[in-house]
């Protein structure tokens, strides 16, 4: 049974102008233990799929599935109640902006303490002894003193620390990754990366990596979800998608990689893509052989 199954999944905003569609017919599908990254570019639809499956988005959200199963239960039709029960504990999320993602009124040891007590209900010292571990476990300099700073006196990359020992808390079996790094330092991008691909092959949780860069899915995923204007337009391995692209959206992300660059400029994506995602007649969704 997979960890997450979605099929069909649309979800429309309403908007001044009538019925915007974010994310259209999307399906997919995590395995325990796999690592799925979901790339395409900025407003394609990649975070809002994700938070339609959290519970997370407005409810100006229109949204409809086929299926939306989490362990074989249907998220669908799951009451408040029992969705607050299994978001932060089963299923986890980190965002992109870390100093965004934590209240900025409470230390950081408070806010992870808070969701230790809620989920498993730890007593203080026990709370305490296990915030203390996880901190250590993100790498964060002296756990015991850093428990008493607030969002503000940290840099970025220990609050993205932070949040990533709030995430992996409860040991959830699926963490989802909106693009974890994006809002960090080139230097400390990768430290970020490392912990979070550490973390996963310790505990062994499903992982869905939500990014642009082609360079993070190539590090870090299993199976790949390429997504554009909110459509799926291809999935595959990791190894196929990148020594064997089918659709030509995936080839203009590709081939608009710097490495990939040969002449004085470099390339981009509508270099290579006409910005249709609609078949032709005789191909599969923007797809040629
Ligand atoms: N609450 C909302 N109301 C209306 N439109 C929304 C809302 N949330 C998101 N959208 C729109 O849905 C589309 C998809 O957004 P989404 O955040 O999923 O993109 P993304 O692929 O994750 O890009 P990014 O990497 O920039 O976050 C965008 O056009 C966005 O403006």
């Amino acid at each position: 049974m997979a960890l997450l199954q979605i099929e069909n999944l649309t979800v429309e905003f309403e908007t001044a102008s009538g019925w915007f569609r974010a994310v259209d017919g999307v399906s997919m599908s995590v395995e325990k233990g796999e690592v799925l990254a979901i790339v395409g570019e900025s407003g394609s639809g990649k975070s809002v799929a994700m938070l339609a499956v959290m519970g997370l988005l407005p409810w100006t959200a229109k949204i409809t599935a086929d299926r939306m199963l989490f362990e074989g239960r249907d998220m669908r039709g799951i009451s408040p109640a029992d969705r607050r029960k299994m978001i932060g504990k089963d299923i986890a999320m980190i965002f992109q902006e870390p100093i965004a993602s934590l209240n900025p009124c409470f230390t950081v040891g408070f806010q992870i303490e808070e969701v230790l007590r809620i989920h498993l209900g730890l007593d203080k010292k026990a709370r305490r002894a296990r915030a203390i571990e996880l901190f250590r476990q993100v790498g964060l300099p002296n756990p015991e003193e850093r428990l008493n700073s607030f969002p503000h006196q940290m840099s970025g990359g220990q609050c993205q620390r932070v949040m990533i020992a709030i995430a992996i808390a409860c040991n959830p079996k699926l963490l989802i990754a909106d693009e974890p790094t994006t809002a960090l330092d080139v230097t400390i991008q990768k430290q970020i990366l490392d912990l979070i691909m550490a973390l996963q092959a310790k505990t062994g949780m499903g992982l869905i990596m939500i990014t642009h860069d082609m360079g993070v899915v190539a590090e870090t995923a299993d199976r790949v979800v390429v997504q554009y204007k909110g459509r799926k337009m291809e999935e595959a391995d990791v190894l196929t998608l990148f020594e064997n692209p089918k659709s030509n959206y995936t080839k203009a992300l590709l081939a608009a990689l710097p490495e990939n660059a040969t002449g004085d400029r470099l390339t981009t994506v509508s270099d290579f893509f006409d910005g249709n995602p609609e078949p032709a007649p005789s191909e599969g969704l923007g797809v040629t052989a």
